[in-house]
């Protein structure tokens, strides 16, 4: 017997946790030039008291001693645990990924640079105070928060975790606490998933003065997809983070929730986190950093990187195809989680209730029973259109000031990003684009006009803020225009910050082909518009207030007028009283 035959595998080694998830990841922006268009941050060690923030002395001085643990140890050590694998080194890799989610975060908040993704492992958001889990040692995220409130006096910050997994490592940690707001969606099959916790359904809402500041968003079916993940960002997160108003955008970016992971078992691509990411940038001026967590099929998890950080270094949106809208196990869990925090979020106070009808258009399969032949391949047989490739034209954006009145050939935006034009008569105008646009371009346009309020002459932001999420975000998607025009007729009374948050949000249409018609009088709109279209981030609208009854009313008149043509838009039953 030679010695080699001597060699036993004592611990069992990770087999989708494994290293090859970063050399993809970061081969995979390498080959597509983002690594030269970012600024690569040095890592470091996290230091004692950082990790301190979030775990305790005991768990800390535990994890110290497994470098000089023998492979047996570290077996014995990791059986206290769940699901994570302990080797002589994790230590060191894991002070390496907390360390780098606070370099990011100093860079961010020192206006160094305006935002980032920190690509780590082991991932973070499973660990607890006293204990790893699902892979996870330190909890980078958690502190990372602790971190910016502790250095930076952060008031408020918004967690995102649109990880596969329930992050309730995060949970646990910000449950009382109102000034981090939590949100994570997960698949959870009505418990039966791992981590089969009671802790992460949709009514476990927060604790005492954190109260609401925890959103938990089950998926009791797997199979998800573009347009269910779309839904709970236009129904449920992006209203909440607007009245929540944070000052930093942490997110755990886990990519196992895209198509083709062996845990997930979803079918988003992955281009709708350019999508979820770009909807992110609008909140607190820009500032996110992205820390990965999971993401376990190479494939999807490298594209899905990809996407993540092109939108961070501010390309034009992929347009997503064929969203047949949410499932009707995403309505349920929708209403669930609406009705779980009306009490906490004014946005939910006067929303209409969700019916779990799903109003089938013509044609369209339904994704609630298992379709024959795609259900049946694994995760791993699935296949997906590579992302198409996302071209930043040579020019970004273009003003036209006025000499007369302005033809349609101002219409060069495709060889342009953006334009913006002030001219005599806006209405004149924008028919006069229209034709042209039908004419020549691509008879998909979309017409943007303020939505008539009738609340008193000036705009209620909260109701105008509502309407851009629960009716005009679902329908750019559902409508998917080749041209975005924007017209602010005299007089709508829309506040310059709700306009800018407008252009920056009806950038996720038509590859950001944007053309922006403003009356010549309305001169001192110029720049916040241009400011936008060049990509800049909008300033906050505040904490947003309840927004009025009757501008609630209207946009749920609005919706149910429409909700029979556009399943992006939820059907609703009565508004509530
Ligand atoms: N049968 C137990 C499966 C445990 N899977 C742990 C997954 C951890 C993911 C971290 S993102
Ligand atoms: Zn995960």
């Amino acid at each position: 017997m030679n010695c080699r035959s001597l060699f036993v595998h004592f611990s069992p080694a990770c087999k989708i946790e494994v290293p090859e998830r970063l050399t993809v990841s970061h081969g995979a922006l390498v080959r597509n030039g983002l690594t030269d268009r970012c600024i690569c941050l040095p890592v470091r060690e996290a230091v004692d008291a950082e990790i301190l923030l979030v775990h305790s002395e005991e768990y800390l001085e535990a994890v110290k001693q497994t470098p000089h643990m023998t492979l047996e140890d570290l077996k014995e050590f990791t059986l206290q645990y769940g699901d994570v694998y302990f080797h002589p080194n994790i230590y060191h890799c894991a002070k390496l990924a907390v360390g780098s989610a606070l370099q990011l975060v100093d860079s961010v908040l020192m206006g160094k640079v305006k935002n980032g993704m920190a690509l780590v492992r082991p991932p973070g958001h499973h660990s607890m105070r006293s204990a790893a889990n699902g892979f996870c040692v330190f909890n980078n995220v958690a502190i990372a928060a602790q971190y910016a409130k502790q250095k930076y006096g952060v008031k408020r910050i918004l967690i995102v975790d649109w990880d596969i997994h329930h992050g309730q490592g995060v949970q646990y940690c910000f449950e009382d606490d109102p000034s981090v707001l939590y949100f994570s969606w997960h698949r959870y099959e009505h418990q039966k998933f791992w981590p089969n916790l009671k802790d992460s359904d949709y009514d476990i809402v927060g604790k005492g003065e954190g109260a609401g500041f925890n959103i938990n968003v089950p998926w009791n079916k797997v199979g998800m997809e573009n347009s269910d993940y779309l839904s709970v960002f236009c129904h449920l997160l992006l209203p909440i983070a607007y009245e929540f108003c944070p000052d930093l955008v942490l997110v755990c970016a886990g990519f196992d929730s895209a198509i083709g992971d062996p845990e997930g078992e979803m079918c988003a691509t992955p281009d709708i986190f350019a999508h979820l990411t770009y909807l992110l940038m609008n909140l607190a001026e820009g500032k996110l950093c992205a820390v990965l967590e999971g993401g376990y099929n190479l494939t999807s998890l490298a594209q899905s990187v990809c996407q993540t950080v092109q939108t961070l270094l501010g390309d034009p949106l992929p347009p997503l195809t064929n969203l047949t809208g949410p499932c009707r196990s995403t309505l349920e869990s929708l209403q669930c989680v609406r009705a779980a925090h009306r009490q906490h979020w004014s946005c939910l106070r006067h929303a209409g209730t969700i019916s779990t009808k799903r109003i089938k258009l013509s044609g369209e399969g339904n994704k609630d029973e298992a379709e024959v032949g795609e259900e049946q391949k694994s995760p791993e047989e699935k296949i997906w259109p590579e992302p198409p490739k996302r071209i930043c034209p040579p020019v970004c954006s273009a003003v036209v000031l006025p000499d007369g009145v302005v033809c349609p050939d101002i219409i060069i935006l495709f060889q342009i990003r953006n334009g913006l034009a002030l001219v005599g008569d806006a209405a004149m105008t924008m028919t006069c684009v229209v034709q042209y646009v039908a004419a020549e371009v691509d008879s998909r346009y979309e017409l943007i006009k303020n939505f008539p309020f009738p609340s008193q002459g000036c705009t209620d932001t909260s109701g105008f803020a509502q309407a851009m999420f629960s009716l005009l975000l679902p329908l750019g998607y559902q409508y998917n225009p080749s041209l975005v025009l924007l017209v602010r007729m005299p007089g709508s009374g829309v506040c310059d910050i709700m306009w800018q948050q407008l252009t920056g949000l009806l950038q996720s249409f038509a590859h950001g082909h944007t053309l922006v018609l403003l009356q010549e009088d309305d001169k001192a709109c110029v720049g916040p518009t241009a400011s936008i279209l060049l990509g800049n981030p909008a300033p906050p609208l505040g904490q947003l207030p309840a927004s009025l009854k009757e501008d609630a009313e209207a946009v749920e008149r609005l919706r149910s007028r429409l909700q029979a043509d556009w399943n992006l838009l939820l059907t609703t039953g009565e508004s509530t009283k």
